[in-house]
């Protein structure tokens, strides 16, 4: 069966803009950060127009040397291509000095998206060599936080970056792991809608509530850790596995799909080559199977990522 690709659908951003739907994640585990080159070089000749990415992350350098060789040689041009970066809560009140190092590293002049990561603030440590600390921690392994800092502040100056006409590094902006409530006070506290929150979604979790507020609010979900992360456990997921024998397709397509099928953005993550040309086949499913894989979720609700934030981002483990 010849399947349309994810790749060659976009959505568009309440900011005028447009989004690929699918789009390579780069959060490369530990000690493979350099093969996140050879992925996106494979992403962009696969099809895939976005890659997301984030300060923290540390593969944006490898991202950036892929990106030149693929600007010199021709093979895409950089106004083609979508490219989100983050802001990490240690940076929480000074998102320019991680959107200007994230530029560097990735060897661009402008990111088509910057999201703040988290809504939390870190204390602003540094280690001996006076590099800051990603995650600053006490004695005990617990995150040191900043003292009476308001997580709303790294928005706002995000919002001052975007909004200034002579400030061109910063083309659209949103949020991640925004629970509700914190959606609804940044859109009466702040004058941007951001276009975006990102955050974990996949048929254990679909944040039926979030999603629907979200659609209402003209902000867009990109859906993260889809395959379930490390290991890929969603692929396994029976009713995922039934439905990718009928559509002809793998699983994974099935769990891209799943959001691109509901207006979603979707950005699975491999430094397989092979396996990042095939995680883009769109599969039709009907509105009956959405309904049975968010029913799953809803009875079997799990979180993969940042289950220690429930403490700390009220309203966060909300939401199946
Ligand atoms: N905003 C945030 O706080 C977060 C954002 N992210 C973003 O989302 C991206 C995706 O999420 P991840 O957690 O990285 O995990 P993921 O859900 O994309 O899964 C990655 C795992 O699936 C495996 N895999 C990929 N394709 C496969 C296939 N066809 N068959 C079987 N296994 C396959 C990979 O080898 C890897 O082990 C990240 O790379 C990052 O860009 C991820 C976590 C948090
Ligand atoms: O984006 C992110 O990636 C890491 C783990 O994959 C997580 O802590 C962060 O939110």
């Amino acid at each position: 069966m010849s399947h349309p690709r994810n790749t060659e659908i976009y959505f568009n951003l309440n900011n005028g803009g447009r989004i690929p739907a699918i789009g390579l994640g780069t959060a490369s585990p530990k000690g493979r950060y350099p093969e996140t080159k050879k992925a996106v070089k494979a992403a962009i000749r696969a099809g895939y127009r976005q890659i997301d990415t984030a300060w923290y992350y540390k593969t944006e350098p490898y991202i950036g040397e892929a990106l030149k060789e693929l600007f010199r040689d021709g093979e895409i041009k950089r106004e083609d291509l979508f490219i989100t970066t983050k802001v990490w809560p240690c940076y929480w009140d000074d998102p320019s000095t991680s959107i200007n190092e994230s530029l560097k590293s990735l060897g661009i002049d402008y990111v088509d998206m910057v999201l703040q990561h988290w809504p939390l603030c870190y204390k602003k440590t540094y280690d001996e060599n006076g590099t800051i600390i990603g995650k600053p921690l006490d004695k005990d392994g617990k995150v040191i936080f900043a003292e009476g800092a308001d997580w709303i502040t790294t928005y706002q100056l995000m919002e001052k970056i975007y909004l200034d006409p002579k400030d061109t590094r910063v083309r659209a902006i949103g949020v991640s792991n925004y629970p509700i409530e914190y959606l609804e006070r940044v859109i009466k506290e702040c004058k941007v809608t951001p276009v975006i929150n990102q955050v974990e979604l996949h048929p254990h979790l679909p944040q039926l509530e979030l999603n629907d507020f979200c659609h209402k609010n003209g902000i867009l979900l990109t859906a993260y850790s889809p395959l379930g992360s490390g290991g890929a456990p969603n692929t396994k997921i029976p009713l995922v596995q039934e439905y990718a024998k009928k559509h002809e397709v793998a699983p994974a397509d099935i769990l891209t799909s799943y959001h691109v099928r509901k207006g979603n953005v979707v950005i699975p993550r491999s430094l397989n080559p092979e396996r990042v040309a095939s995680n883009i086949y769109f599969a039709p499913l009907t509105k009956n199977e959405m309904k049975s894989l968010d029913d799953f979720g809803v009875n079997t609700p799990h979180r993969y990522i940042g289950t220690d934030m429930a403490g700390v981002i009220p309203g966060f483990t909300h939401g199946c």
